[in-house]
C-alpha cells in the first residue's frame, strides 16, 4: 500500500537517499534502522512531502497514487500522520489545544480526544499543561496522539523513543503493537534495534543512503551479530 521505488533526494548538490525501495502493507509495523545520518529521516520526509529534501526520481505511491509532488498537508489528508523527530510542538500551546487543532474535540468519529486520553491516562492528567511544560516522555506521547487525531491509516515515526526512558520505550511499544492490532501500519524509524525487533514485522537497515540488508523481524533476530556491525553497536 505505501511502495517506494529506486528513490532518490537529497539537499543542494548533495544525494543522501540512493536508490531506495521498500513497501509498508497494511497492518505492517517496518522499521527503517541505521546509523545517524544514514537518510532514514530524509525517506521519512520524501514521503510526507516535506521540503527540503528535493526528491530526484524514483517514486512513492500510496494505495496505488503517486505522492510526488503533494504538499504535506494534503499528504495528511490521505490518512499518512508523521510524528517528527523533535516532536515539533508548540511551547505556548496547551496539550489539548495540539490535540485538536485539526479535529474539534466534540468530534465523535475515529479518534477523540477521550480516546487519546485513555491510551495516554498522562496526557489527561497534563491536558492543560502547555508544550513547553511538558517532559521528554509526555512530548513523545503527545506527539503520537497528535499524528492518531488525523485517523490515519499510516503513521511514520521518526525515533519516537529518542530521548526516552526505558519505561516510557517498553509503554510506547506497547501503544505501537496495539495500533497495529486495530490495522494501522506504522513506519518506524529506529536506532534502537531492540526496540525495532520488538515490534516491527519486517526491518530494512540504511547505510549511506541505500538499503544495505532487510528482512522479516524473525529472519533478523538470529542476524543481530551483522546487525550491529551495520549500526555500529558493539
Ligand atoms: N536540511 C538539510 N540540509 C543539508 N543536509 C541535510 C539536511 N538534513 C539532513 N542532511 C544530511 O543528509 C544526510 C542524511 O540525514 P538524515 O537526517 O536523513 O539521516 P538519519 O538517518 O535520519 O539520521 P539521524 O538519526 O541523525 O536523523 C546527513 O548527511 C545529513 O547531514
Amino acid at each position: 500500500m505505501l511502495e517506494i521505488r529506486d528513490l532518490y533526494s537529497g539537499y543542494g548538490d548533495a544525494v543522501v537517499v540512493r536508490g531506495v525501495s521498500l513497501d509498508v502493507m497494511p497492518g505492517e509495523i517496518v522499521a527503517l534502522l541505521g546509523r545517524n545520518g544514514m537518510g532514514k529521516t530524509t525517506v521519512i520526509r520524501c514521503i510526507m512531502g516535506l521540503v527540503p529534501p528535493q526528491v530526484r526520481s524514483g517514486s512513492i505511491t500510496w494505495r496505488g497514487e503517486s505522492l510526488l509532488g503533494l504538499r504535506a498537508h494534503d499528504i495528511a489528508g490521505k490518512k499518512i500522520a508523521i510524528v517528527p523527530q523533535g516532536r515539533r510542538l508548540f511551547p505556548s500551546l496547551t496539550v489539548t489545544e495540539h490535540l485538536t487543532m485539526l479535529k474539534s474535540a466534540s468530534a465523535k468519529d475515529g479518534w477523540t480526544l477521550d480516546r487519546v486520553f485513555g491510551i495516554f491516562p498522562r496526557l489527561a492528567e497534563r491536558r492543560h499543561h502547555r508544550g513547553g511544560q511538558l517532559s521528554g516522555g509526555e512530548r513523545g506521547m503527545l506527539a503520537v496522539g497528535r499524528a492518531l487525531m488525523i485517523d490515519p491509516e499510516l503513521i511514520l515515526m521518526d525515533e519516537p523513543s529518542e530521548g526516552l526512558a526505558p519505561v516510557m520505550v517498553q509503554h510506547l511499544e506497547g501503544i505501537i503493537v496495539d495500533l497495529k492490532k486495530e490495522g494501522l501500519s506504522i513506519l518506524l524509524v529506529e536506532q534502537n534495534l531492540y526496540s525495532a525487533l520488538a515490534v516491527a514485522d519486517r526491518v530494512y537497515v540504511l547505510e549511506t543512503g541505500r538499503v544495505v540488508h532487510h528482512g522479516t523481524a524473525e529472519e533478523l533476530n538470529n542476524q543481530t551479530d551483522v546487525l550491529f556491525q551495520r549500526l555500529g553497536v558493539q
